[in-house]
Parts: structure tokens; sequence; C-alpha cells
């Protein structure tokens, strides 16, 4: 029996849309598990700029530090994406968050739950029993590098950096999880051309002797790209740069299926933050049609991760699981033969997963 602080951050888009299914089944593992976790809000992104003028205003940030885990959905809107001049934008929030947190390690489970191997455009038999975990270093690399413009603003550029703490500490949370799994890691760099990722491979290379039992292999991000379909099953746990985790991730959700069904935990020096790795998806917002599965798994790995509760987070998995097999799906994840009936909005999978906490 625990008390817990939870923050919910919906953000934008579909953010708010399936955060808030998120929240209901947290709720109802509270109720069942006889747990009080009682919560807040806090803006970020567009809404927040709305609000505030800051995408990531100072009150969410104090929020986010007093609380024992905050759950988020999205960031992110049309009118940004397609105006490269502005200034403020709502990416900005997320990644401030990200940094201030100190979440450097993403973990993003690449788990494919059996019912929907048809839903995948890889064919099944060379998806069955695919099961990844990519370790995405978050607060580093050419994201939070010096960037700019010089000559006019007609050359751009953007520097990236890794300090070999920086790569040493994530190496470190990759190799103990390949550990606990099926003893594989695979690290994907560009070290035949990019002088971060030359350091990374010699981190890498320098503590794999601390973990005899882990078979290390080193891969170039290319050649990643095309293994991840052609055979995703040689892969247990990867871990890579933030540029290459972020692109690396969402082709690796077609394995999935889809990326509704793609839970992450940012983890680190502070409160965890659990979040699905799609974006507010504004083609979708507001039609009620957003998977909500990676948010409930998100909840889930919250559980797991930041309270340390297996049974819980087992319990919200399950449901998952018990929904598919009866066959439910959102659109994103029906193919020709789901019938009509079976195809579900936003808030009915929610209702679904509910029934079986
Ligand atoms: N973590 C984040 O907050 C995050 C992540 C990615 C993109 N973004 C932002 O989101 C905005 C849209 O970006 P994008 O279109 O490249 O990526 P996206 O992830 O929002 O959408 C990509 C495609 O996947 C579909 N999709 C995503 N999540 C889905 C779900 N739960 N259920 C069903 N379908 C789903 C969308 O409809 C879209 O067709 C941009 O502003 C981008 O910056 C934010
Ligand atoms: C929105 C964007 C800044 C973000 C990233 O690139 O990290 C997103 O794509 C993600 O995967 O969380
Ligand atoms: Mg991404």
């Amino acid at each position: 029996m625990a008390t817990k602080h939870i923050l919910i951050v919906p953000g934008d888009g579909i953010g708010q849309e399936v955060t808030a299914v998120g929240k209901k089944v947290l709720d109802k593992i509270a109720a069942k598990f006889g747990h009080t976790f009682t919560y807040d809000e806090a803006l970020i992104g567009h809404v927040a700029i709305e609000a505030t003028g800051n995408p990531l205003p100072d009150e969410s940030l104090e929020k986010m530090r007093k609380s024992d885990a905050v759950l988020f959905g999205a960031v992110g809107h049309p009118k940004y994406d397609n105006d490269p001049s502005a200034k403020v934008r709502p990416e900005q929030g997320l990644l401030k968050m990200r940094k201030e947190l100190g979440l450097y390690a993403n973990l993003r489970p690449i788990k494919l739950f059996d019912e929907l191997l048809g839903a995948s455009s890889i064919k099944p038999e060379i998806l069955k029993g695919a099961d990844i975990l990519f370790f995405r270093e978050l607060t580093g690399d050419i994201y939070f590098g010096e960037k700019g413009r010089k000559n006019d603003g007609d050359t751009a550029y953007d520097i990236a950096e890794y300090s070999r703490y920086e790569v040493e500490r994530i190496a470190r949370k990759a190799f103990e999880a390949a550990r606990t799994r099926r003893k594989k890691l695979c690290s994907v760099d560009k070290a035949n051309v990019i002088e971060t990722s030359r350091l990374w491979r010699e981190v890498i290379q320098k503590i794999a002797p601390e973990y005899p039992d882990v078979e290390v292999e080193h891969q170039f991000v290319d050649a990643t790209a095309m293994l991840l379909i052609k055979d995703p099953r040689r892969f247990d746990v990867v871990v890579t740069a933030n540029l290459f985790g972020d692109i690396l991730t969402d082709e690796a959700s077609q394995i999935a299926g889809s990326m509704g069904m793609l839970a992450s935990a940012s983890v680190g020096d502070g409160t965890g933050v659990y979040e699905p790795i799609h974006g507010s998806a504004h083609d979708i917002t507001g039609k009620g049609v957003a998977n909500p599965l990676a948010s409930i798994l998100s909840a889930a790995l919250l559980l797991d991760i930041s309270f340390g509760m297996k049974a819980e987070s087992e319990a919200v998995i399950n449901a998952v699981d018990q929904v598919l097999k009866a066959g439910f799906r959102t659109r994103d994840i029906a193919d020709q033969q789901t019938p009509a009936d079976k195809i579900l909005g936003t808030e009915a999978m929610g209702a679904e997963v509910m029934k079986h906490l």
C-alpha cells in the first residue's frame, strides 16, 4: 500500500486524448491494489505557449520536480512545423524538461503482442518473437549542442557533442539491462564517419570487459536501419545516441505494428517521465481515434520503474494483451480481417482495457 503523487502533462494534440486514458488506468490500478495516487496537471508545448508564452513554464518544471513520476503525452503543432522561422516552439519545452530533469536514458521497449503479427507490414515469420529494448541517450548529441546561422543566415550549423561520461552512464544502464535479458548488446553508431561516434565506440569497448557475460556487437546506424526490418529477432538490447535512437525507434514501431503501441520511460537523475514515442498527430487530433495503448503501456512502465510495482505493471500489460486477444483494435492496428464492430476509438479502447483490470 503506497501513496504516490503523479503529475499528468498531456501537452498537445492527441497527447490530451491518450493521457486521459493512461490516467484512468493508473486510477483503476490504485483502487485495485489499495494504493493512493494523487494527481496534478501541468502545461507544456503549444498549450503552454498559448497560456503563458513559454513552452515549459517554471511552474510546470517545479511541479515535475516535486512529483513521484510524470505521465506525459506529446507536444507539437502544425503552426510551428510549417514555420521554420518560429523562435518559440513546443518542442523546446520537451527538450528543456529532459535536460532539466536529467533524463539521460530513454528506454523504448519494442514489444510485439502476438495478436498483432498481422498488423505490421513486415512478414509474420520474420517478426514472431521480436523483443527489443532500446536505450536512447536523451540529453546530449546534436539536439543540445550549439546551433545557429552564419553568412547572413545562408549557412546553418548544429554541433553534436558527447562526453565520455555521458556515453558511459547510458552504456552502463544498457549493459545492466542486457544482463537481465538475452545478454546481447548492440551499440549503434556511425564511427566510420563521425567523431562523437568514435568516442562512443571507444567508451563501449573500454567498459565491455566489465560485463563478460554480455555479448557486444557494434553496428553502423545505416546497417541497423536495414537489419531491424530484415531480421528484428537478432536484436536484444540496443544502445545508441539521441538522434539515431529517435529515428530507429520510429522505424522499430513498425515491428510492434504502430506508433500507437510504443511506450517509453525517460529516466536519469530525478523524477521519471513516461511517454509514448509518438507525437501530437494533428492529422487525427479531435477525431477520437488515437490509439491509447502507448500511453497505457507508458503507465505500466511508470508503475514498474518509478514505483517498483511489478505486479501492478504486469496487470496493465496483461489487460492490454487480453483486449487484443479478444480482437479489439484501434484503427491504426486493425487489418483487412478486423470486423468493423471490433474497431474502437480512443475512449472505448481504454474502457475495454479497464474491464480487464
Ligand atoms: N514526444 C513528442 O512529444 C513528439 C514525438 C514525435 C513528434 N512530435 C511532434 O508531433 C507533431 C507531429 O509529428 P509527426 O506527424 O511527425 O509524428 P506523430 O507521431 O505525431 O505521427 C506520425 C503518424 O503516426 C500516427 N500516430 C501517431 N500516434 C498515433 C496513435 N497513438 N494512434 C494512431 N496513430 C498514431 C499519426 O496519425 C501520423 O500519421 C510534430 O509537431 C512533432 O514535432 C512530438
Ligand atoms: C518532438 C521531438 C523533439 C522528439 C525527439 O526528437 O526527441 C520526438 O520525436 C520524440 O521521439 O520524443
Ligand atoms: Mg521521435
